[in-house]
């Protein structure tokens, strides 16, 4: 059983894959927090922008098994044998992600890329993985395509992360009452430290989901 927020078809907005067409499918509940505003200052992670908590979301449900869920999300692609890609995000999508799932995504075509925070270790037979890691967590995914740090967190800055082995290093302007001062820091940071690129979320700015 695949509890799963929302299902949606959309361009990817953030990070090295930023433009492509993708199925985004959203599992439901986090490790680090609960999806609860009462919850929120307490939790690990206190900026989340997303809303992962139950099934109620657009094609959001209980998927009773892997090729049920593989079929819904092919569905949601539609018929297009080629590029297809889903990105499998939430909420925390390692809670869940198995390698039945994996198997039967592969199995409709698709390339399968992850949004995690890094405190589970991933499955094998993820095509692209991207770990962003949390200040006030144990990140036990250290490797992967791509790294995407939100900034500025001062418990966990870039100097702490950057020698895991990802082929490719961001940092994501953390959304907040902050967002300018933070872009702007973000971009200040990597004038002064190239290893870096900036990953602005262009699904805000386009108003798309
Ligand atoms: C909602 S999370 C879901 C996946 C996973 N739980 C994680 O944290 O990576 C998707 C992406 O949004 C980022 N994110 C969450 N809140 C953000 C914020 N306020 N500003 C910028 N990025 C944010 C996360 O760091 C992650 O890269
Ligand atoms: N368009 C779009 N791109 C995204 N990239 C990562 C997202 C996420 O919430 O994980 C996200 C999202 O919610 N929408
Ligand atoms: S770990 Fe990801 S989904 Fe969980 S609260 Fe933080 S940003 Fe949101
Ligand atoms: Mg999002």
């Amino acid at each position: 059983m695949y509890t799963i927020r929302e299902l949606f078809l959309t361009l990817q907005g953030e990070g090295a894959q930023t433009g492509m067409r993708a199925v985004f499918l959203r599992f439901a509940g986090c490790n680090l927090w609960s999806g609860r505003e009462a919850d929120r200052a307490t939790a690990t992670c206190t900026f989340c922008d997303t809303d992962f908590v139950g099934t109620g979301g657009p094609g959001g449900g209980k998927f009773a098994d892997a090729a049920t869920l593989a079929a819904a999300v092919a569905a949601t692609w539609g018929p297009s044998p080629a590029h297809r890609l889903v990105v499998c995000t939430g909420g925390e999508p390692l809670l869940q992600l198995d390698a039945p799932l994996i198997d039967a995504l592969h199995a409709h075509g698709f390339r399968i890329a992850v949004e995690t925070n890094g405190t589970i270790a991933a499955p094998a037979g993820i095509d692209w993985l991207c770990v962003s890691p949390k200040a006030g967590s144990t990140t036990v995914q250290r490797a992967g395509h791509e790294l995407k740090l939100v900034f500025p967190q001062p418990a966990l800055p870039p100097e702490a992360v950057e020698t895991w082995r990802f082929d490719h290093y961001f940092l994501q302007p953390m959304d907040s009452p902050h967002q300018a001062a933070n872009i702007q820091a973000a971009i200040a940071y990597i004038l002064d430290h190239p290893q870096w690129r900036l990953s602005l979320q262009t699904h805000k700015v386009t108003g798309i989901a």
